[in-house]
């Protein structure tokens, strides 16, 4: 029923999304050692089932792995990308929003070695490519956000002019993710901030990756501080009363990753105060995306069944979502627009009542 319907996605990290089979071949045509026999082994290393939750520095220790054999390989950087949109349209969604670190695809040691020219803005360029000529193909909008790293504040400034650069060629916004209880730091670096800063004066769409395992405080920072105006995950804002209303008054977006949301420890997987249950029933502006499918094991329909199954949200509330993603999500008013009414139509030709 949900597959037949065009679905949404706000959150989903770029390198969260490869291909373990594709990881894998290029790791052995290149000699790297990601220390497992076959695409099982590699499955069962980089997945964490629902079942047995971990924590976010786990979680964030698969990335090295799954990078290793695309980082500084733009010719495996197109193919990784071609991939994931292949598997975004196969999904029936219509607009996406993938996320990464430019200079984490860029950077690789062997690379240097070698004296081949990588840069961010070369990463950017390919993804963008790959995206525009996917967009013709698959029908399926996508979108570049460009993150900064929490603990990689000199390249910070980069990720902004990049966002500049890009602002009307693919790129649609900016985000800073990474750790965020790694105590050297805590609070988030001032050059980041101003980062921030400078990217609301010039119009940038911001959002940031805040309140996931670190607190509500973390939260406010990124909103009151570094104007975004939406959340990646964000439970912990449910920690503080005060904050939590004002930011629901104030319709802050929410990118919530169920699935991810569990697995990280952000969250408990069963409870009826998880925060999505929250969200939904006090009116608070919330998405339903798949962060890092690679991880989890699957894509939206696994959060959705996730949040169908375990939580108990309908199929209405999934739509609301989807429209909500639409409603948030960085593009210009009119295409918004269009996407919106399309959603609509779908939904309501099965006789959802959807609140605009
Ligand atoms: O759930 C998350 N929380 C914080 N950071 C994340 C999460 N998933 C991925 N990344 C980080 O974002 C980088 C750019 O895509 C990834 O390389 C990973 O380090």
């Amino acid at each position: 029923m949900l597959g037949q319907h065009g679905q949404v996605e706000l959150h989903v990290h770029l390198d969260g999304s490869f291909r373990p089979e594709t990881i894998f071949e290029l790791a052995r045509s290149k000699n790297i050692d990601l220390k497992v026999a076959n695409v099982a082994e590699l499955k069962e290393t980089l997945h964490i089932p629902l079942d047995s939750v971990a924590s976010l520095a786990v979680f964030l220790d698969k990335f090295p792995i799954m990078i290793a054999p695309i980082v500084g390989d733009l010719k495996a950087i197109e193919r990784v990308t071609n991939e994931f949109c292949e598997d975004i349209a196969s999904q029936g969604i219509i607009y996406c929003e993938s996320r990464y670190s430019p200079h984490i695809l860029a950077s690789n040691e062997s690379n240097k070695a070698s004296g081949e020219q990588m840069t961010a803005r070369n990463v950017v360029i390919a993804i963008s490519k790959v995206f525009e000529e996917a967009e013709r193909r698959l029908d399926v909008k996508f979108r570049s956000i460009l993150c900064c790293m929490r603990h990689l504040p000199e390249l910070a400034e980069e990720v902004l002019e990049l966002c500049t650069e890009f602002r009307d060629k693919g790129v649609c916004g900016i985000d800073m993710a990474g750790h965020e209880n790694m105590i050297h730091v805590d609070p988030t670096p001032k050059e980041i901030i101003d980062v921030f800063r400078e990217a609301h004066c010039r119009g940038i769409n911001i959002t940031v990756h805040a309140g996931e395992s670190g607190e509500a405080a973390n939260v406010a920072e990124a909103v009151d501080k570094m104007h975004a105006v939406r959340i990646g995950h964000g439970y912990h804002v449910i920690d503080d009363d005060a904050l939590y209303k004002r930011l629901g008054t104030a319709r802050v977006h929410f990118e919530v990753c169920p699935c991810s949301s569990v697995v990280t420890g952000s969250t408990k997987p069963s409870r009826d105060d998880h925060p999505l249950k929250r969200f939904i029933e006090d009116g608070v502006d919330y998405s339903i995306n798949s962060d890092d499918p690679t991880i989890t094991g699957g894509g939206l329909s696994n959060d959705y069944s996730f949040v169908m199954e375990r939580l108990g949200v309908t199929q209405q509330q999934i739509f609301q979502s989807n429209l909500n993603a639409t409603r948030a999500a960085f593009l210009p008013a009119a295409e918004k627009k269009a996407l919106v009414s399309r959603l609509l139509k779908e939904y309501t030709s099965d006789g959802y009542q959807l609140d605009m």
